[in-house]
């Protein structure tokens, strides 16, 4: 029961709403108490040939009014808290929706995502179940329950019901059993559900490698096998859960059998009228709902508590990287000063970086080259403070970039990633991702700097036409180059391209690369690349090692110094040079 204490919060928030449906949930259970007391009263009026059409009307006026009153207040009860109940689930969805946002990419290489999304629906709705049909359970075992017990020793007889409730401890004690090991099953029998819901998601968006490779029967092997393990879990669930019901009839079976045997005996001795006898077996009758409803209570609480501890741990977990108490709340620009002494990703033990110091003037562009593996998508995740936790200060406009609010920093900066995504909606919805009201003008202006208008014209419905997942395919360069146009419409103060010109073919490269030069003179931009040709003409190259600078300086200078910036020129210029067929 400890998951009420747990939902406290939101039983106050929604005080009035579960005080007055408790009221009307009491309120039924006294009304449910007429009926059997008016047979009993009519059975014994007819005994005694004591009864008058007029009687009988107006006992079935009574019933009629209190089967009405029943009717309304039911459906009102309903609605107070069952309806309440919804409100908790979205909270609670909301609460873990805005958590996943503000969670580092540190969080998502722990989670996967099929976890992720069962916590936002399996687990949402056992817990939804609880403040629900947990409370309605919990309310009209108690209340039903004992009111029908109050009727039946206060207005019949106390021995005959003391003797129908001896199996009652019984049944407690089975009940709590079952519920004890209802929660541990159920606990397993979600995070079944989780690896497959991961696996589900994993399979579908890899579809086409698994095609690809001819994998399909592998991978429905495997899906076979986790969807097995989440059948064989929820049958242990369904084992325990299964011995609620006869349980609880069997115990109310042994109460009716101990009634009939006591009672017909009370009426021998003449202590009883059968009036009463068959009042008092409709009174158990009444009972069993009381008691299956306290079955299945145990049943919705256990399935809620270890639900609602799964949601809790994982709201629990800290936002590792936010914003600083008094963080700025201004506009970040000017130069950036990189310091990294030292940096090693969360719980690897290699530097990932390491002496890497430059400064980058507002306006120019840097260009970071190095081998795969050498460190150049570190120090942007460093800039986008999607990892933190290095030796060392970077500063952006003379504050550290901690110092920003993220969002402020965020905002300034035009991040394409190597990995681009595109949302299943329009071109035009993808480019003008960070900004739904822009002027369609901006959104053209931002796709012809990165050379993919005329593309989108040819598609069919052009700009309206949907990509992403629900979309048609593009090609990689055109996937790149709208997420090059989506980062420019940002028009952002700092554009990292982060190897994302390497699906376009040359001449399209210099031509995007012109564009930035003369639109952006007075911005700065990153851009990383295997290819010299993508950085060749930035103000500053860097080139990185194993996680260190080796070579720095501009295009002319390092191919003045003969070093490793020189040896990758004169190989990718021999490469360029075998493609053509070895004409220069
Ligand atoms: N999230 C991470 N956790 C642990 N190690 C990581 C993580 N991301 C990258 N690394 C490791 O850090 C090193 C540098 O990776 P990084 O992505 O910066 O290389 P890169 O120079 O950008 O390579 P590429 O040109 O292939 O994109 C690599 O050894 C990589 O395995």
């Amino acid at each position: 029961m400890k998951v009420f204490l747990d939902l406290g919060w939101f039983f106050k928030e929604r005080k009035k709403q579960y005080i007055f449906g408790i009221i009307m949930l009491m309120v039924v259970a006294l009304l449910q108490l007429l009926p059997p007391k008016i047979i009993g009263y009519v059975v014994d009026e007819i005994r005694l040939g004591a009864l008058t059409s007029e009687t009988l009307f107006k006992v079935l006026l009574l019933l009629a009014g209190a089967a009405l009153a029943m009717y309304t207040i039911r459906y009102y009860w309903r609605m107070l808290i069952f309806g309440s109940a919804i409100l908790l689930a979205r909270q609670l969805r909301e609460r873990l929706f805005r958590h996943f946002t503000r969670m580092s990419p540190r969080f998502y290489q722990k989670r996967r995502v099929g976890d992720l999304m069962a916590h936002a629906t399996n687990d949402l709705s056992a817990v939804q179940q609880t403040a629900g049909a947990g409370v309605l359970t919990l309310v009209d075992s108690v209340t039903t329950g004992s009111f029908v017990i109050a009727a039946m020793a206060i207005t019949i007889d106390w021995k005959l019901t003391l003797i129908a409730l001896i199996p009652m401890p019984i049944m407690a004690y089975l009940t709590n059993y079952y519920g004890k090991q209802l929660h541990n099953r159920f606990h397993f029998a979600q995070e079944a559900f989780s690896n497959l819901n991961d696996k589900t998601q994993e399979s579908i968006s890899g579809i086409k490698v698994i095609k690809t490779f001819g994998q399909e029967k592998e991978d429905i092997q495997d899906f076979v096998k986790l969807s097995d393990d989440v059948v064989e879990k929820n049958i242990h669930v369904a084992k325990v859960d299964s011995l609620f019901d006869p349980t609880i009839s069997a115990i109310v079976g042994v109460s009716f059998f101990l009634s009939i045997v006591f009672g017909a005996r009370f009426i021998i001795a003449g202590d009883m009228t059968i009036g009463d006898l068959i009042a008092f077996t409709a009174y158990l009758g009444l009972l069993v709902w009381p008691m299956l409803a306290f079955g299945w209570l145990f049943n919705i609480v256990e399935r809620g508590r270890a639900s609602y501890d799964r949601i809790r741990t994982l709201l629990a977990e800290p936002v590792d990287i936010d914003d600083a108490e008094h963080a700025l709340d201004v506009k970040a620009q000017g130069d950036l000063d990189v310091h990294i002494d030292e940096f090693k990703f969360p719980d690897d033990e290699r530097n990932a970086l390491h002496n890497v110091h430059f400064t980058l003037k507002r306006g120019e562009t840097l260009g970071i080259v190095g081998k795969t593996g050498s460190g150049k998508t570190a120090i942007l995740k460093l800039l986008l403070r999607e990892f933190e936790g290095y030796n060392g200060t970077i500063t952006y406009g003379g504050y550290s970039i901690n110092a920003y609010k993220k969002e402020r920093l965020r905002s300034a900066i035009g991040y394409v990633p190597q990995d681009h995504f595109l949302f299943s909606t329009t071109v035009a919805g993808n480019i003008a991702f960070t900004n739904t009201s822009a002027l369609l003008e901006d959104v053209y202006e931002a796709s012809r700097l990165a050379h993919i208008h005329e593309d989108i014209l040819k598609f069919t419905n052009g700009y309206d036409t949907i990509v992403g997942e629900r979309g048609v395919s593009l090609s990689g360069g055109q996937k790149q180059r709208i997420a090059i146009a989506r980062a420019l419409m940002m028009k952002p103060e700092l554009l990292i391209l982060d190897d994302s010109l390497s699906a376009v073919d040359a001449r399209t490269e210099e031509a995007i690369l012109e564009s930035l030069k003369a639109f952006r003179s007075d911005e700065t931009t990153i851009i990383t690349a295997h290819r010299l040709s993508a950085i060749q003409h930035a103000h500053q190259i860097i080139v990185l090692h194993e996680g260190t600078i080796v070579e720095k300086g501009s295009h002319k200078e390092l191919m003045e110094r003969q070093g490793r910036y020189y040896e990758m020129y004169q190989l990718q210029q021999l490469e360029a040079l075998v493609e053509m067929g070895g004409e220069a």
